[in-house]
């Protein structure tokens, strides 16, 4: 389970509100993009997801209970850059979060744990493809490679939920493509809700099983400060993608990848 329940939630910074009323229900393995303007909240909102913000009126629930009010493992995140450790490895960047866990102090672990979280990283290099890069540094790595490990480094550590904010904003259109099909396959095998923010609807419409647009809809300027954005779409992708299964309908658009395609 992976729910998400966010109910009333509003956003302030002092006096000016940037979300307003926000009520939303998603539902565990659904794959949400946010889309709208820029400036209208979506960052915002993905960090109040993240637990690095906290609404200002509102509730947000993750399976029924409140969310954690700092970030935790079971939330994991991956931005448009400087998601990884420039100083770290392909492989430290993927050991670091259950090394952090097992020893917050030291950041070390021994023996058969580290043996076993060391070949649980591997899998999951190879699984992004970067298994030829095991002992590069993030600065050796192309962007779209960069993005790779950023995703193997959130899925290391079974986040329930994946928040992304504009995860291939910065990449190529044919290396965007290549890791989208990437990006359907971890959905589609790892037990978790995506939220990503994302500025490009063809994206949105070629990942997700529902898209959510927010919107200032009262946008002169003496109207700014008083009223947020609000969700002013949402809209569930038909055929429907269903998490793990293939479709019936379009099973060359919605079915589980498999490695290598
Ligand atoms: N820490 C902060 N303090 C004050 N205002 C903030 C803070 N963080 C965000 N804001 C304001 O909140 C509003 C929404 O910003 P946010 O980055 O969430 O928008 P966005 O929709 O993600 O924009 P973009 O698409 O351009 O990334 C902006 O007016 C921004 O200036």
């Amino acid at each position: 389970m992976s729910a998400l329940t966010i109910e009333n939630v509003w956003k302030e910074y002092g006096d000016q509100i940037v979300l307003e009323d926000i009520s939303i229900e998603i539902e565990s393995r659904a794959f949400v993009a946010l889309v709208g303007p820029s400036g209208c909240g979506k960052t915002t909102f993905l960090r109040m997801l993240l637990g690095q913000e906290q609404q200002t009126r509102g509730t947000i629930l993750i399976d029924g209970t409140p969310l954690p009010r700092e970030p935790g493992p079971d939330r994991g995140v991956v931005f448009q850059r400087y998601s990884v450790f420039p100083h770290l490895t392909v492989l430290g960047n993927v050991l670091i979060g259950k090394e952090m866990l097992a020893s917050p102090y030291s950041g070390r672990l021994f023996g058969a744990a580290r043996k076993q979280a060391a070949e649980e990283a591997r899998a999951l290099i190879a699984e992004v493809g970067l298994e030829h890069a095991l002992d590069k540094y993030p600065a050796q790595l192309s962007g779209g490679m960069q993005q790779r490990l950023a995703l193997a480094q959130a899925l290391i550590m079974k986040p329930k939920v994946l928040l992304l904010d504009e995860p291939f904003g910065a990449l190529d259109p044919g290396i965007r493509a290549e890791i989208h099909t990437l990006m359907k396959r971890l959905w589609h095998e790892n037990p978790m809700t995506v939220v990503m923010v994302t500025h490009d609807m063809r994206e949105a419409f070629t990942l997700a099983t529902r898209v959510i647009a927010f919107e200032r809809l009262r946008d002169r300027p003496e109207e700014k400060i008083r009223y947020g954005a609000t969700i002013s779409r949402d809209i569930p992708i038909w055929p429907p993608r269903i998490a793990g299964m293939a479709s019936l309908i379009r099973p060359d658009r919605d079915g589980p990848v498999t490695q290598g395609q």
